[in-house]
C-alpha cells in the first residue's frame, strides 16, 4: 500500500468549541491508483490531505505514506510525495522556470539538475512557451498547471492534488484533467485528489472515496457505488439525506 491510515483523527479547538474535522479515517491506496476523495465543503478533505502530506499532525491515529510514518518520519514522506494545494502557486513576481529551479534546489538538486528537470516538467505540462512569464500574468488554468509542475520537480511517485479543478472554467478543467490522466498513464504515478465535482469523480477516477463529516461513508469504483443509483449524488443522498450538488453550489 502506498497510503495506509488507521483511525486518523484531527480536531481543531476554536475558542470553546471543538471542531472534529476528521473523525477516524481508515483508507488504503495501492500503487498506481487514481483515487478521488469526494465530499461537500467542510467534509474534511483538506484536513485529511494536510495530515497525509505532513503539514498538520494528527490528533490521533496513524498513517504511512510512501512507506514512511507521517509523524515519525515527515521528512521521508515529503521527499517521496508531491502536494498541490489550493492556491499554493509560485511567487507572483518570479519567472516560472526560476521558481521551478528554486523548488528543485530546495529538494537538494544541483543547479544543473534542477534546470534540466524544470525544462522536463515545463514540457510535460505544456508550459514551455510560458517559462519566462510570472504567475501573475497567467490564466487560472495555466497557474494550476504551474502548481502541478512545482509538485513534480523532485519526481515523486505519489501526488496529492487538493481540488485541482476548482474555480476553473469548463475548458480549463478539461485541460487539467488531460494532464492529470497523462501523469497516470505515461508515468504510472499514484494520484490522490479531492473534488466536490460529482461528474469529475464519476468520469475520471478509478476509485471514489466519499467523505462526509470527517468520515468515509463509501468507497469503491464509480460503477460499484452506483449499482443501485443513477448518479453519485443519488448515492450521497441515499447515504446522508442531503445532496452534494446543493452544498457545493
Ligand atoms: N485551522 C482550522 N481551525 C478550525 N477549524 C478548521 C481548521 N481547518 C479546518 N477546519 C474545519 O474543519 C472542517 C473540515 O474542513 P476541511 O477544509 O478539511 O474541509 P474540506 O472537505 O476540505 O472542504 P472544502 O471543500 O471547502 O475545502 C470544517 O468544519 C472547517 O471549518
Amino acid at each position: 500500500m502506498v497510503v495506509s491510515t488507521a483511525g486518523l483523527v484531527r480536531h481543531f479547538r476554536m475558542k470553546k468549541t471543538l471542531v472534529e474535522a476528521v473523525r477516524g479515517v481508515d483508507i488504503e491506496i495501492r500503487d498506481g491508483e487514481l483515487v478521488a476523495l469526494l465530499g461537500p465543503n467542510g467534509a474534511g478533505k483538506s484536513t485529511l490531505f494536510r495530515m497525509l502530506t505532513t503539514l498538520l499532525p494528527p490528533t490521533s491515529g496513524t498513517a504511512t505514506v510512501a512507506g514512511c510514518d507521517i509523524v515519525k518520519d515527515p521528512d521521508g514522506v515529503r521527499a517521496r510525495i508531491g502536494y498541490v494545494g489550493q492556491n499554493n502557486s509560485a511567487g507572483e513576481n518570479y519567472r516560472i522556470r526560476d521558481e521551478l529551479v528554486t523548488q528543485g534546489r530546495s529538494h537538494g538538486m544541483t543547479r544543473i539538475d534542477a534546470a534540466k528537470r524544470a525544462d522536463e516538467v515545463l514540457d510535460q505540462l505544456d508550459l514551455t512557451a510560458l517559462a519566462k512569464r510570472t504567475p501573475g500574468t497567467l490564466s487560472g488554468g495555466q497557474r494550476r498547471r504551474v502548481d502541478i509542475a512545482m509538485g513534480l520537480m523532485h519526481r515523486p511517485r505519489l501526488l496529492f492534488l487538493d481540488e485541482p479543478s476548482t474555480g476553473l472554467d469548463p475548458q480549463s478543467r478539461a485541460n487539467i484533467w488531460d494532464h492529470i490522466l497523462r501523469l497516470r498513464e505515461e508515468l504510472g504515478m499514484t494520484l490522490v485528489l479531492s473534488t466536490h465535482y460529482l461528474e469529475e469523480a464519476d468520469r475520471m477516477a478509478e476509485r471514489v472515496v466519499v467523505i462526509d463529516h470527517g468520515r468515509v461513508i463509501a468507497d469503491g469504483t464509480p460503477a460499484q457505488l452506483k449499482k443501485d443509483h443513477e448518479t453519485l449524488d443519488d448515492v450521497f443522498l441515499a447515504l446522508t439525506g442531503r445532496s452534494i450538488r446543493e452544498e457545493a453550489a
